[in-house]
């Protein structure tokens, strides 16, 4: 059967236009070197065989983000709260993914950081900001089918002034991700990334910088449920010998910035995650136990924000919150922010090291 045509604005969920259920593969790289012999060996293109389910439930993960960039890139203008730009984002995945508990879903807080404040940043229920014509804007927002996460992220300004900004992130990451292999020592990744960034200078209201890619913020592996697993891909030089291995799920994101190139913990926290490998805590205060008894139905160990918590009708929660953060269960995930006055791009792809090939899952004609 032919898959069906998306609505505009979409209104069909992804799996009724696949309905064969194969969903469309990403952009497939080669590994670069000695990896050759993968792409025609049969013992690991059986291996894939085997692995079709995953391939699918993660591609249709990916399939969804792409529709929902298309449209909310077209949707974003000066002058939009920036609570109504993540609200008609998330919405618009719920609908897409065919939302259904923690089997599929919104794999994390929609980040829509704006300018020196480079991850992290949601607003939390009753926030005023409205998003300007000289704003810079990381829109990184998850999607994920049974557990498995695609984490991918794009820039959005209106002043082509920045034009070169995004573009060194945007170079950086397409860097990293060719780099990117399995036996590939990730400290090298990093060296690579930089070397891109770095030969980006910009002028920003007449004054010029030398674009910095920011030295304490990562790329990541990713496991199911789990939005950072073990391995950190860095984005400047440094020793990292820890090696990317088969079979491993990576997000490859790059912060090209005019401020120090290095961001600290600021503002107000929206977003918080169970911490992965704490197991069954007895609660005695009751208000605790039971946002706990929430948050492992509706989150279980994906990460959440204040207004998920709004949303699903959880009301007067702030002390419980800090109660389970206090003891170590939830941690919090605050915005990280260069200095004041200077402007932070973002690019970031999900990509998936499978026993033939590299697969870029979340590429799409965009970016
Ligand atoms: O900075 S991280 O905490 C990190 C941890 C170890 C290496 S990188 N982080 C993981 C994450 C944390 C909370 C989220 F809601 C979503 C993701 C990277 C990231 N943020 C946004 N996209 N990707
Ligand atoms: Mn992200
Ligand atoms: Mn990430
Ligand atoms: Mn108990």
């Amino acid at each position: 059967k032919e898959p069906l045509e998306q609505t505009d604005p979409s209104s069909i969920p992804v799996k009724d236009l696949f309905p064969s259920g194969d969903f469309p593969e990403g952009e497939v790289q080669e590994y670069k070197n000695d990896n050759l012999w993968r792409t025609t060996s049969e013992e690991k293109r059986e291996q894939e065989r085997l692995e079709k389910p995953l391939y699918n439930d993660v591609r249709q993960a990916a399939e969804v983000h792409r529709q929902v960039r298309k449209y909310i890139r077209k949707y974003v203008k000066p002058g939009l709260a920036m609570v109504d730009i993540c609200e008609t984002l998330e919405n618009m995945v719920r609908k897409l993914i065919a939302e259904n508990g923690l089997r599929a879903g919104i794999a994390f807080p929609t980040g829509c950081s704006l300018n020196w404040v480079a991850a992290h940043w949601t607003p939390n229920g009753g926030d005023k900001t409205v998003l300007q014509y000289d704003d810079v804007m990381k829109l990184d927002f998850g999607t994920h089918i049974e557990g498995r996460i695609i984490d991918c992220a794009f820039t959005v300004a209106f002043n082509p002034m920045f034009d070169p900004l995004l573009e060194a992130s945007r170079e950086a990451t397409n860097t990293g991700i060719r780099e990117a292999g399995i036996d590939v020592r990730l400290g090298d990744i990093g060296a690579a990334i930089q070397e891109v960034m770095e030969s980006y200078e910009v002028e920003i209201n007449g004054k010029n910088f030398q674009v910095k890619s920011v030295r304490n913020l990562n790329g990541h592996s990713i496991g199911p449920y789990q939005i950072h697993a073990s391995k950190s891909v860095p984005i400047v030089k440094g020793g990292e010998q820890t090696k990317m291995e088969e079979g491993e799920f990576f997000a490859i994101e790059t912060f090209a910035s005019t401020g120090k190139g290095y961001v600290r913990e600021d503002l107000e926290c929206s977003h918080y995650m169970k911490n992965f490998d704490v197991g069954h805590v007895p609660l005695r205060l009751p208000r605790a136990k039971q946002l706990l008894a929430t948050i492992d139905k509706k989150f279980s160990t994906l990460a959440f924000c204040r207004r998920y918590l709004d949303h699903i009708g959880e009301t007067k929660y702030l002390m419980a919150l800090k109660n389970l953060c206090d003891a170590g269960i939830v941690q919090r995930i605050p915005p990280l922010c260069d200095i004041k006055g200077s402007y932070v791009a973002q690019f970031e792809h999900t990509i998936y090291l499978r026993p033939t090939c590299k697969e870029v899952l979340s590429r799409g004609d965009d970016f």
